[in-house]
C-alpha cells in the first residue's frame, strides 16, 4: 500500500524570533535538530521508512529531512528538491515581527494575512533586504513577490500531480519535507478541507503526519505516526 509521510521542518531561528518567514532561508535552532531527529528516530521505531524524498530548496527543510533520514539509517535514499515545495512568499512581511505587525495593523488583519485563503500579503518591493529573487538556487524562476495559500496551491498541486503522485502510484513510500503553508496546500487537497475550514488546520513542526493510499490511489484519513 503506497504510503506519503509529511513532515513540516523542525523550529527554526525565525519560528523562535516570530517573524514572517516565506522565501528567506533560516537556518534550524538547536530544539529545530532535536525535532528533526526525533522525527527520524520515530519512522525507525514505527518501521514507517520512506523509499524517496522530496523538499523544498530551503535549508529549514533540507536539514530536517537529512537529519531525519540520517536517524533513520536512510540517508542513502534520493532526494529531489523542488521550489514548487518552497514556504508560501510572504511578501512585504518578510523579516517583520509578527507581534509587531499585529501592534501596528491589528490583530484581524494580520490574521487575514496569515490564514486567509486567498489575501495575498503586501507585495516585496524588488531587490529589498529580503527578496531572495538574485539567489543562485532561484536561476530561471519567477520569483513571486507576494502568495497567498491559493496562489501557493496553484504551484504546489501541480508539482504533486505531475512530479510526486507518480512515484507514489509506483509503489513507493514517500516522505515530503517541507513548510507550514506547502504542506497546508497538500493536505487541503488529499483531506478534502474546504477553503474555509483550512484557516483551523495548524501543522506542527517536526511531526511526521501519514497518509495511506489504497488500490485506486485514494487516500485514506491522515494521522500522525506517533499516534500509530
Ligand atoms: O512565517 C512563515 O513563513 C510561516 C511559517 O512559519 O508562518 P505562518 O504561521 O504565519 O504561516
Amino acid at each position: 500500500m503506497p504510503k506519503l509521510i509529511l513532515v513540516r521542518h523542525g523550529q527554526s531561528q525565525w519560528n523562535l524570533e516570530n517573524r514572517f518567514t516565506g522565501w528567506w532561508d533560516v537556518d534550524l535552532t538547536d530544539k529545530g535538530l532535536t525535532e528533526a531527529k526525533a522525527a527520524g528516530a520515530l519512522m525507525k521505531d514505527k518501521g514507517v521508512l520512506p523509499t524517496t524524498c522530496f523538499t523544498s530548496l530551503q535549508t529549514r527543510a533540507i536539514r530536517t529531512l537529512n537529519l531525519a533520514l540520517e536517524e533513520a539509517g536512510r540517508l542513502w535514499l534520493p532526494v529531489t528538491k523542488d521550489w514548487r515545495l518552497n514556504e508560501r512568499h510572504y511578501g512585504g512581511l518578510t523579516g517583520l515581527n509578527k507581534q509587531e505587525t499585529r501592534d501596528k495593523h491589528g490583530d484581524e488583519q494580520v490574521h487575514i494575512w496569515r490564514r486567509s485563503f486567498d489575501v495575498p500579503p503586501p507585495p516585496m518591493e524588488p531587490g529589498s533586504e529580503y527578496d531572495p529573487g538574485a539567489d543562485p538556487r532561484y536561476d530561471g524562476i519567477d520569483v513571486p513577490y507576494t502568495e497567498s495559500l491559493k496562489l501557493t496551491i496553484e504551484r504546489v498541486l501541480p508539482y504533486w500531480e505531475s512530479d510526486i503522485l507518480p512515484v507514489l502510484t509506483s509503489g513507493e513510500t514517500v516522505i515530503i519535507s517541507a513548510h507550514g503553508n506547502s504542506l497546508r496546500a497538500l493536505v487541503k487537497h488529499l483531506s478534502n478541507i474546504s477553503d474555509d475550514n483550512i484557516t483551523g488546520l495548524e501543522i506542527p513542526t517536526g511531526q511526521p503526519i501519514v497518509y495511506d493510499f489504497d488500490d485506486n490511489m485514494m487516500p485514506g484519513e491522515r494521522y500522525y505516526l506517533k499516534d500509530s
